[in-house]
C-alpha cells in the first residue's frame, strides 16, 4: 500500500509539514494586555472548554501524525486548574522533543520546578517593559514584580532556555528596546520581538498608529551592539540574530514586514478544541466534536486531523489599517 493511501503525517496541500502544534488551555487570562484583550471580555463558560484528559488525547494523536513540539498557551495557562496534570500527562509522550509553555510569567513561582519535572523543555515569558508603572498600564492591572520573581523562578528551575517574548508598540514601549535586550542577555536568556497582530476588537489602542516594525527595533539595537544573522530555528516563526561572539540571541516575530508563512509547520487548537489552520485566517475543525463522538476511538480523530490539512490556507491577509481583520482575540486564538 503506499503512503498516500495511508498518510503518517500531516502535510498541507502547499507540502508543509505541520509538526508545532500550540494547544490553548482557557481564553482566561490575570492581565489584560491592551493589544490582547479589551477590558470588559466575555470569556467561554467552562463546560465548552476541552477537558484536560481531552486535551492530553489530542496531543497523543498529534504527536502520532509526526507532531514533534507541543507548545502549552492561552489565555494564560497557569491559571488553569491542575494543569500540571496536563503537563505530566504530556511529558510522558514517546517522539515528543519539546514541551514549551507560553506564560504571562505571574505564577511561576509557583509553578517552574514542577514544570520542569514534568519534562517541560523550555518556557516564554511575555514582558513588555521593565517599568513598573509602564507595564501596570500596558497590563491594565498587573504588577512586575511578581513577573520579575517568576522569571528568576524559571531560571532557578534549570529548563534548557528561558526566553522572553516582548509586543513593541511605537511610543508605549519602543524606547525600552536596548534595555529589554540587556535584561535579557544578563540573565542568559534570548529575546525575542513580536510586531503586533490585528486580532479582535481590543477598545481604544490604536494598532496602525503603535506599529513599530522589527527593522525599526534592529536599527535602534545596532546602535549600541553587534548583531549578525544566523540560521538558527527553534521550529517558531523567528528569525534571530547573534549578539557580537556570544550565544545570546535576539529573535523577530515579523507577520508583517518579513512574513513567514511559506515555511509555516504549525496549527493551533482553542480552548474550546477548535482546530485553527492558521492564525490569521477563521479556516477550523471542531475537534471538540469530533472527541466526543468517538470516546476510546483515536481512529476517528486521525482522520479527521489528517482531513483538515486540506483546509490550512497560504497565509494571513493583515492589514494594520483594516481593524480587526481577525475577530478572535489573541487570547482565544491561542497566542
Ligand atoms: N503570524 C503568526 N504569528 C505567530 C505564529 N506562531 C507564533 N506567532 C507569534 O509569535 C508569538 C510568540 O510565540 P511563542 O509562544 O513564544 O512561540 P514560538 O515563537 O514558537 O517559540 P519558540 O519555540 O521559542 O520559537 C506568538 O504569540 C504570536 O504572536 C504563527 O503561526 N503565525
Ligand atoms: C496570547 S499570549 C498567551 C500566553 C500568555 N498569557 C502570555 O502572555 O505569554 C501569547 C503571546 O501573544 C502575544 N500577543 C497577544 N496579543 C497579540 C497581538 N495582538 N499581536 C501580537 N502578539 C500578541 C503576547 O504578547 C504573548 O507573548
Ligand atoms: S498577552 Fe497573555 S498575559 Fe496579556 S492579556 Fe493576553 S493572554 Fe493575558
Ligand atoms: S499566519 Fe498562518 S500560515 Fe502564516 S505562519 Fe502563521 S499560522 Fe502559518
Amino acid at each position: 500500500m503506499s503512503s498516500t493511501a495511508h498518510p503518517t503525517q500531516l502535510v498541507d496541500r502547499f507540502g508543509r509539514q505541520i509538526t508545532y502544534v500550540r494547544l490553548s488551555v482557557t481564553d482566561r487570562c490575570d492581565l489584560r494586555c491592551v493589544y490582547c484583550m479589551s477590558e470588559d471580555m466575555t470569556f467561554v463558560p467552562r463546560e465548552q472548554l476541552l477537558t484536560l484528559e481531552e486535551i492530553a488525547r489530542l496531543g497523543k494523536a498529534f504527536v502520532a501524525l509526526g507532531v514533534h513540539k507541543l507548545r502549552i498557551t492561552g489565555g494564560e495557562p497557569l491559571v488553569r486548574r491542575n494543569i500540571l496534570k496536563l503537563f505530566e500527562d504530556l511529558g510522558q509522550l514517546e517522539g515528543l522533543r519539546d514541551l514549551t509553555v507560553t506564560t504571562n510569567g505571574t505564577q511561576l513561582t509557583r509553578y517552574a520546578k514542577d514544570l520542569k519535572a514534568a519534562g517541560v523543555t523550555r518556557v516564554n515569558i511575555s514582558l513588555d517593559t521593565l517599568d513598573a508603572e509602564r507595564f501596570h498600564k500596558l497590563t491594565r492591572l498587573g504588577d512586575i514584580n511578581k513577573v520579575l520573581a517568576g522569571i528568576d523562578a524559571a531560571l532557578e528551575a534549570g529548563f534548557q532556555r528561558v526566553k522572553l517574548n516582548a509586543v513593541v508598540l511605537k511610543h508605549r514601549n519602543h524606547d525600552e528596546v536596548v534595555d529589554l535586550v540587556n535584561f535579557a542577555h544578563q540573565r542568559g536568556m534570548d529575546i525575542s520581538f513580536i510586531e503586533e497582530m490585528p486580532l479582535g476588537v481590543i477598545g481604544d489602542h490604536d494598532r496602525a498608529e503603535a506599529y513599530y516594525s522589527s527593522d525599526e527595533i534592529l536599527r535602534d539595537l545596532r546602535g549600541t551592539m553587534a548583531l549578525h544573522e544566523v540560521e538558527d530555528n527553534t521550529g517558531g516563526p523567528a528569525r534571530y540574530f547573534r549578539r557580537g561572539h556570544t550565544d545570546s540571541r535576539v529573535g523577530f516575530i515579523s507577520p508583517h514586514s518579513h512574513n513567514f508563512c511559506d515555511t509555516c509547520n504549525r496549527v493551533r487548537v482553542t480552548a474550546e478544541g477548535r482546530l485553527l489552520l492558521c492564525l490569521g485566517q477563521e479556516h477550523s475543525m471542531d475537534l471538540r466534536r469530533v472527541l466526543r463522538a468517538n470516546p476510546g476511538d483515536d481512529a476517528k480523530l486521525r482522520e479527521a486531523l489528517l482531513a483538515s490539512m486540506a483546509l490550512k490556507p497560504k497565509g494571513h491577509d493583515f492589514d494594520l489599517q483594516a481593524q480587526p481583520v481577525i475577530f478572535r482575540h489573541m487570547s482565544a486564538t491561542g497566542g
